[in-house]
């Protein structure tokens, strides 16, 4: 691949998606000095190179083909596929992974003095939102109606305000709400960060680097989920031990120099173990319980 047919791929220049997005790429082995000003960046040791921008940016740089990559929100995906559709623009595109970070919920809050007595006492009402689209297509298939107060950001300010009724905006902790005396009543849309790709087929250097981006992500992902477990156990409790372990069906035994009557166990968890497993374990006899991470996985 030559210098100018780089993998290019869109990421969150600052923002809730960026340290995860950086953190991914670092952990699938590929090596990229970032510049604060620097908007183009590109790895040093694979033929890719990191366009950094807004977010809302990154599902129309896909799918008008300007990058072959783009790490985004489902909620900005939705919204902007259904904003370009009403527009007659290109909204084709494909969904290679959904992702373990950057969950959040679209949801309807009110104030938190206010009962709430269902989505139909906002009929007509004005809802301070970023996600017109969505609100829209979840009033509509109700048959209901609402008067958009178009705010980009600090949505949670409307009410308070005198701006809006209610707000539509995006909940993780809910300690945004509660400072500002709202309450969550309603989701209308869960989401995650995903990894999208333009529609139409890269040459097959590019396909292949994504198809290599693809299993390493995987591998980061399985890594993630997975623990390294060692441990010394009595031989006849090696049974019930192995019933306690998550994934353990078949662990590897090694035999201990000088003690004929316990062994090693070594097995990958498919989950972390909790303390109360391990207590477990150990009232069995098990000694010199370690539960490691595991950086990298290829299976
Ligand atoms: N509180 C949250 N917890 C987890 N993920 C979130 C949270 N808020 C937002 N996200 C996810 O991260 C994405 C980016 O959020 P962020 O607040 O950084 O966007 P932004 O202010 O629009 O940034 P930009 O300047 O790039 O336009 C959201 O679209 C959503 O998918
Ligand atoms: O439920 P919480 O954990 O409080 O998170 C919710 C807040 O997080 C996001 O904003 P962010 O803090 O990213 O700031 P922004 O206004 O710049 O998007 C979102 O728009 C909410 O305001
Ligand atoms: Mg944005």
């Amino acid at each position: 691949m030559t210098e100018n047919n780089r993998l290019r791929v869109a990421m969150q220049k600052s923002g809730r998606l960026s340290d995860d997005s950086k953190e991914l790429f670092e952990r699938c082995g590929i090596k990229v000095r970032y510049h604060e000003q620097r908007l183009l960046a590109a790895a040093e040791n694979m033929p890719i190179e990191f366009l950094r921008v807004r977010d809302d940016d990154i599902p129309g740089l896909v799918m008008d083909g300007v990058v072959d990559l783009g790490i985004i929100g489902e909620n900005v995906l939705e919204e902007t596929l259904l904003t370009r559709k009403s527009q007659g623009d290109p909204t084709e595109f494909r969904m290679l992974k959904r992702f373990d970070f950057g969950g959040c919920r679209l949801s309807i809050a009110i104030p938190r003095d206010e009962e709430w007595q269902g989505l139909e006492s906002l009929n007509g009402k004005r809802i301070a939102t970023s996600y017109p689209q969505l609100l829209k297509r979840c009033f509509e298939a109700k048959g209901l109606t609402f008067r958009p107060c178009l705010l980009t950001g600090s949505v949670e300010v409307a009410p308070r305000a005198g701006l809006a009724d209610a707000i539509c905006d995006l909940v993780s902790t809910g300690a945004t709400l509660e400072a500002n005396g709202l309450k969550e009543v309603e989701v209308i849309y869960r989401s995650k960060a995903c990894l999208i790709a333009r529609k139409d087929e890269m040459d097959a250097e590019k396909e292949d680097l994504v198809k290599r981006l693809l299993v390493r992500m995987q591998g980061v992902a399985r890594a993630r989920e997975c623990k390294y477990i060692m441990l010394h156990a009595p031989k006849e409790k090696l049974g019930e031990i192995t019933k306690l372990l998550p994934g353990a069906e078949h662990p590897t035994i090694l035999p201990l120099t000088g003690d004929d009557s316990r062994v090693a166990l070594h097995m990958v968890s498919s989950e972390s173990l909790f303390w109360e497993t391990m207590e477990k374990v150990k009232a069995l006899g098990a000694s010199s319980i370690l539960v490691l991470p595991i950086e990298k996985m290829m299976e």
